[in-house]
């Protein structure tokens, strides 16, 4: 793992319409690292995302991913930078079965997972391979939407609330298949209020509060902060 940061956020901004919701976020991510954005519903970690991908109308700050600057490339250029956006409403298409949906997304850059890759690591989809969009349970669409992005080779997985509304084993199978990104180099910014899922696979924590980044600590220093998590998250 190199000290240099792979993506680098800094004095992040941004706006819906009139309404300013991040005021200068600032994170940054290693090569290989998988850091977890915590925070209470609207604190802003889904605006994050969006703002570090370019999918919100304004914004304001560095975005540096291996020397460029995202915030002047085009959507489609920061894809080929390297970053898959896996959205929290997750984006399957229900009129298109499980191998569809896969192949939907370009390659947008070498290196990414075979469909044989991807069928190892997720057995139910191939189980599930015929089977149409609105026929899928929210695992098997959660498993899909990471899936899918994996086939076009991003190498920074950005990852919103996978876990929101699922059954705790497919939760426990989920963080199984983060822990195996892991291993094969994948960096990972995920948001997440479950920080006991989160904790399975986070190299580090940042707090988000009011469009604003509070507080961040090491993976293993989790417990020394579970007081501070229950008063910010209200969990
Ligand atoms: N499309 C939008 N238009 C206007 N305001 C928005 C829009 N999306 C989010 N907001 C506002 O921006 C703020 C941050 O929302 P955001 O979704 O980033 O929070 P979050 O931390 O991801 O929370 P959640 O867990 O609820 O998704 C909130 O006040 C929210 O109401």
């Amino acid at each position: 793992m190199s000290d240099a940061p792979l993506l680098d956020v800094r004095g992040l901004q941004a706006w819906y319409g009139e309404s300013h919701v991040l005021h200068g976020v600032d994170l940054a991510i290693r090569e290989g690292e998988t850091v977890t954005l915590l925070g209470r519903n609207g604190a802003g970690k889904t605006t994050t995302l969006r703002a570090i991908m370019g999918i919100l109308g304004r914004r304001q700050g560095v975005v540096n991913l291996r020397g460029h600057d995202l915030l002047r490339l085009p959507l489609h250029r920061v894809a080929q930078a390297g970053l898959g956006y896996v959205p929290e409403e997750r984006g399957i298409f229900a009129s298109l079965n499980v191998e569809e949906n896969l192949m939907l997304p370009p390659k947008v850059a070498e290196g990414g997972m075979s469909v044989a890759e991807i069928y190892e690591l997720f057995p139910n989809l191939l189980e599930r391979r015929w089977s149409q969009g609105t026929k899928l349970s929210g695992g098997e669409q959660q498993m899909l939407a990471i899936a899918r992005v994996l086939r076009t080779g991003a190498k920074i997985l950005l990852l919103d609330e996978p876990t929101e509304g699922l059954a705790p084993v497919i939760i426990q199978r989920i963080g199984d298949v983060l822990v195996t990104l892991k291993a094969r180099g994948m960096t990972i910014l995920l948001v997440e209020q479950n920080f006991r899922f989160a904790r399975k696979v986070a190299d580090r924590f940042y707090l988000m509060e009011d469009g604003r980044i509070v507080n961040s600590f090491a993976g293993h220093e989790l417990d020394s902060h579970t007081s501070q998590l229950h008063d910010v998250l209200g969990v």
